[in-house]
């Protein structure tokens, strides 16, 4: 199975302190991948590295988008590496309250097109908003919020709400989607449909996923990779049980 993405080395400082130490991770496609770790442990740190957000002291990230070959993307600017096809969502939902579900999802792709007001006077523009709109109808289908779709956002409950940042990053054309804490705050049962419909979309739509979550009794049922860390390094890597059953994952999350 090939790499989507490779994460080689990579250092990231704040001043003096080692927020990131050395850090090697592969996210293989088609897969969903999950990074564990405690608090502090360089897990968000990783995603800003990822998508450029800070640039890296040390390290590569190379980036292979369908089948083409891997580039390296290290210290790409954030809007690049979005438009390769790197879509992130984040702990708190960067969503716009006041807009309906379906708006969310059409100011995505309205802001991907570069609308101006000179292409609102062409012609093909009504149809173009009309596939868009389509797109987004299905989109809605398959996160199980096509019956909200004329709701203001600010109504959704905390699980819609990552249901509707995973909808636009479908909606922007990502290859791999990085989930920060897709059930933060979730109710439980919310919390697994969230799970359950990430999985399908994986599976049905050949998306790739990297999962940051600390709720791990819950992720562990749904994820094919994991990666656990602490201290700005990877401690550990394997099959869910196998890192479940890593005696340095247990020392750092029960103290042994
Ligand atoms: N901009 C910054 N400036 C200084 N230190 C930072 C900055 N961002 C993160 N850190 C530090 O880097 C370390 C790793 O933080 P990071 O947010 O990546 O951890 P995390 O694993 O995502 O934690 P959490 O699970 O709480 O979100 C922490 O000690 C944090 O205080």
């Amino acid at each position: 199975m090939a790499s989507i993405l490779t994460v080689q080395g990579v250092v990231k400082q704040f001043g003096a302190f080692r927020a990131l130490d050395g850090v090697d991770v592969v996210v293989e496609r088609g897969k969903v991948t999950l990074i564990i770790g405690p608090n502090g442990s360089g897990k968000t740190t990783l995603v800003n590295v990822i998508t450029g957000v800070y640039k890296p002291e040390a390290g590569k990230i190379y980036y292979a988008k369908k089948e083409e070959k891997p580039i390296d993307i290290t210290g790409w600017p954030p809007h690049k590496i979005f438009e390769a096809g790197i879509v992130r969502t984040f702990q708190i939902p960067q969503i716009f309250q006041k807009l309906t579900v379906l708006e969310n999802l059409l100011a995505v792709a309205r802001g991907q097109r570069g609308e101006g007001v000179i292409s609102a006077l062409f012609k093909n523009w009504v149809r173009e908003e009309e596939q868009l709109a389509k797109k987004a109808f299905q989109i809605l289908k398959a996160v199980r919020l096509v019956d909200k779709w004329d709701m203001p956002a600010y109504l959704l409950s905390a699980g819609e709400m990552k249901l509707l940042e995973l909808a636009r990053a479908l909606m922007a054309g990502a290859d791999l989607i990085i989930l920060d804490e897709p059930i933060a705050g979730v109710p439980i049962d919310q919390a697994h449909e969230v799970f359950k419909i990430v999985r399908n979309i994986n599976q049905q739509h050949g998306i790739t996923f990297m999962v940051i979550e600390h709720r791990i009794d819950i992720a562990f049922k749904y994820v094919d990779y994991v990666y656990a860390m602490a201290s700005g390094r990877v401690i550990a890597k394997g099959l869910p049980d196998e890192v479940a059953n890593d005696p340095k994952v247990k020392e750092v999350y029960i103290g042994g």
